[in-house]
């Protein structure tokens, strides 16, 4: 598995932890950045891991900042982009099992970092249900 990862100054932290969550489960990480502390503006480094979904060269990707909005509103406008903006682990099941969600979108600054990891492996582990759902994500682009 491969994952893209991105995030602005407010997710830096998290998304460290993450990095190394994702490490020990032998995933291959392509990690946009930021790694620092200083302000940056999120879609410098959530439209690298939304490219990376449109071409198809990684199987999902994990994006953070402080609310999880400005990053969600930018991978959203990728054309194969489903990122779900998520702040328990139900609803990261939910969005794997009934939108087939390929982006989580964490707002580090309304979860705790225990929370956040627990996430990621819950987005990791579930899988999209199909059926009537399959029908429903078809219509979400544009045409
Ligand atoms: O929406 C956001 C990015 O997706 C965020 O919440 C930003 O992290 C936030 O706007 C950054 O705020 P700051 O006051 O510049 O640290």
């Amino acid at each position: 598995m491969k994952i893209a990862i991105g995030n602005d100054h407010a997710g830096t932290d998290y998304k460290l932890a993450i990095v190394g969550l994702l490490k020990s489960m032998n995933i291959e990480v392509n990690n946009y950045g930021t790694d620092g502390a200083d302000s940056v503006d999120y879609a410098d480094f959530v439209h690298p891991v939304a490219s990376d979904i449109d071409k198809g060269i990684v199987d999902f990707g994990i994006i953070i900042c402080g609310s999880g909005n400005g990053a969600s509103m930018t991978a959203n406008k990728h054309q194969q982009v489903r990122c779900a903006l998520c702040w328990t682990k139900e609803i990261v099941q939910l969005s794997r099992e009934h939108n087939d969600a390929n982006i989580l979108s964490l707002p580090a600054r309304f979860i705790s970092l225990p929370q956040a990891l627990e996430m990621v492996k819950t987005f990791l582990n579930t899988d999209f249900e199909g059926g009537r759902h399959e029908r429903r994500i078809e219509k979400i682009p544009c045409k």
